[in-house]
């Protein structure tokens, strides 16, 4: 039997590409409204409506075929069969936003020119009719010389009309003159096409363009954006807590329950000091995830941050970054991985280099339990007047901290080790929308199920080890089980170290097995007070309390500024090594950002201490 076919997925940017392969394949691919969410293609299976077994690729989205940034270097090369150990594609299908015809039709006839089969999803035909756009398919068909479906892929409309159309894609005979036109004829035969199959348009545009106006805005913008990010802080805490309470509640009992069935031994220490201290204390802040995410999702979905990073371009301009950067740092906040691989829209290389050296001091969603438990237990739940909560204010400012650090480490970047010129920075405005709740529900459930896929994996395994090494050699009466470990030991060489910055052993105890995830400083945090806790009634989860008990409040401030800055990752480190092609890059990053966490720890520790604090 000979292979199936395969069908590739390519256009503009932000034109749906995504949206459809999910939809026809039933894939989960990351969509969001603003251009260069995928940067690496996708595979999947999908059976045409002819019974037809095919593979369809989804590929990044991509203004031409001479490509200018990595992840278009993807796209140029899958559809012209380039890329190595790869099949040509035998189905090309060109997804155009209806809404947004001409310029998608300029890439559409540089696709056709290589006089594949061919077939053209007519997507977002729900957004052109909401802005009052009537368009005539049949006019496009017959311009292009190949079948136009129209699709709306989030309501799955169109799809088997689509599905049948790949299935009978014959080979096209370019049609005359579009083989051999230049980028300008183009681009003034997509106006021409575009003019002929748009049967009436009412503007209606009115409010968008209003509230462009107003977000856009070089003052009021920067305001409402701030304010925006300044309520999701306040509403991390604040919605999250009595959710945390009863999680945290439900540990403790979880844990009376095990230590009252359970004959007193290794085992049942394993599992309260062990598991329920260690990875329960990383599980309670679910909400406070969920919530950041429910935030970030709904500004994507809407429009908004494209219209963020648009506000941003100049602020970025003044450290040398263009805001084409923003989208790349801006993913850094789920979590430096995705961030970085985003840098490959980034087309100058000293820019994306720079992006890629500066992302990890976005705050992540792992450093988000870590802020968490140090603010719960030392700052107090208290407002600071007009009721802002100050819990959700310090954790307004450490992320802040981490944007400011970025920024400066940028600056000094751009003017020795990658110095060059800020590159302009088109981007289009992706059209507003409101946010679909399905595609909520899917992002959240999958944003809360990868956090929690790390505490049952990584901090799992990570914690479980720890507290062997916590509990042997065995401690002799009267001493400390903690001093007496092997843990303990190997933490005594590091305490030396950070000793200066104010940091404790059981501090520098949590900082060795964080480099596998920033996570696990809470669990071991946790683990380690909960196996030197001689009084076993005193088994439950209560972190906050043990912390209280043994750090002053310059320790634990000195702590959180550590994690602002210190790249306690090792997957991020090695995205970086693969990004990069090699070790100097992940090593600099290393030095670098360990040297300020260092300064910035010490620093916050002195001053605090001389506060009086
Ligand atoms: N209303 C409407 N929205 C759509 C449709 N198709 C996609 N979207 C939305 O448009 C945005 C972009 O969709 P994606 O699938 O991410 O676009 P893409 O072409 O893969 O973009 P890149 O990966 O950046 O090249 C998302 O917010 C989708 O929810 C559609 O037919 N109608
Ligand atoms: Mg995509």
């Amino acid at each position: 039997m000979s292979r199936s076919r395969k069908i590739a997925l390519v256009g503009n940017p932000n034109a749906g590409k995504s949206a459809l392969f999910n939809a026809l394949t039933g894939a989960r691919q990351k969509i969001a409204n603003y251009p260069g969410v995928t940067v690496e293609r996708k595979f999947g299976r999908v059976v045409l409506p002819t019974g037809e077994p095919v593979e369809m690729t989804d590929l990044p989205g991509a203004y031409g075929l001479d490509p200018t940034s990595p992840d278009e270097e993807v796209t140029s090369k899958v559809v012209r069969g380039q890329f190595p150990g790869e099949a040509e594609p035998d189905v090309l299908v060109i997804v155009l936003d209806a809404s947004n015809l001409e310029q998608h039709l300029v890439f559409a006839q540089e696709l056709l020119s290589l006089g594949k089969p061919t077939v053209i999803a007519l997507n977002m035909v729900d957004l052109a009719e909401r802005d009052g756009l009537v368009l005539d398919p049949e006019v496009l068909q017959q311009e292009l010389g190949v079948r136009v479906i129209p699709t709306v892929a989030v309501r799955r409309r169109g799809l088997i009309e689509l599905g049948e159309a790949i299935a009978s894609a014959e080979s096209r005979h370019a049609g005359p003159g579009i083989t051999d036109l230049g980028q300008t004829e183009r681009r003034v035969a997509a106006h021409a096409m575009a003019e002929a199959a748009i049967l009436s348009e009412s503007k209606r545009h009115r409010l968008h363009a209003r509230l462009d106006r107003l977000l856009l805005n070089p003052w009021i913008g920067p305001v409402i954006l701030l304010a925006l990010l300044f309520v999701v802080f306040q509403a991390v805490f604040a919605w999250a807590n009595p959710l945390i309470d009863g999680l945290e509640e439900g540990m403790a009992a979880l844990s009376d329950y095990v230590t009252a069935i359970l004959p007193a031994g290794l085992l049942r220490d394993l599992l309260t000091d062990g598991i329920i201290a260690g990875v329960g204390s990383v599980v309670v802040f679910l909400p406070q995830i969920v919530i950041l995410f429910a935030f970030i999702l709904a500004m994507e979905a809407s429009g908004y941050m494209a219209r963020a990073a648009f506000l941003m371009d100049r602020l970025m301009s003044y450290v040398g970054l263009s805001g084409r950067s923003f989208i790349p740092l801006l993913s850094s906040f789920a979590c430096a991985i995705p961030g970085i691989m985003a840098t490959r829209s980034i087309s100058d290389p000293k820019d994306r280099l720079t992006t890629i050296l500066i992302a990890p001091m976005m705050t992540c969603s792992a450093r988000l339990p870590v802020y968490a438990v140090i603010i719960g237990a030392f700052i107090p739940a208290r407002t600071v007047g007009w009721g802002i909560g100050l819990q959700g204010l310090v954790l307004f400012a450490l992320y802040i901290s981490g944007i400011m650090g970025a920024f400066l480490a940028a600056l000094v970047l751009r003017r020795s080790i990658t110095r060059g010129e800020a590159s302009g920075f088109i981007m289009e405005l992706p059209k507003y929308q409101l946010p679909r709740l399905k595609d909520m529900a899917i992002g959240l459930w999958q944003r809360g199920w990868i956090f929690l896929r790390r505490a049952g994996t990584i901090i799992f395994t990570v914690t479980v080890i720890l507290w062997v090494m916590l509990n042997f050699p065995k401690a002799a009466p009267g001493e400390s089980q903690v001093d007496a470990s092997i843990a303990g030991h190997l933490a005594n060489g590091l305490a030396v170290v950070v000793e200066p910055i104010g940091f404790n052993r059981d501090m520098a105890l949590s900082l060795i097995p964080a480099m596998a995830a920033r996570e696990v400083a809470v669990s071991s945090l946790a683990t380690t007070y909960a196996v030197d806790d001689e009084d076993e009634a005193q088994q439950a989860v209560d972190l906050g309390n043990r912390l209280r008990n043994s750090w002053t409040l310059p320790m634990a401030l000195a702590f959180l500024a550590w994690f602002v800055f210190a790249p306690q990752c090792m997957s991020t480190i090695a995205v970086t090594r693969r990004e990069t092609n090699g070790w100097k890059w992940p090593a600099f990053m290393l030095a670098y950002l360990f040297t300020l966490a260092y300064i910035a720890a010490g620093a916050t520790f002195w001053l605090a201490t001389a506060a009086g604090l």
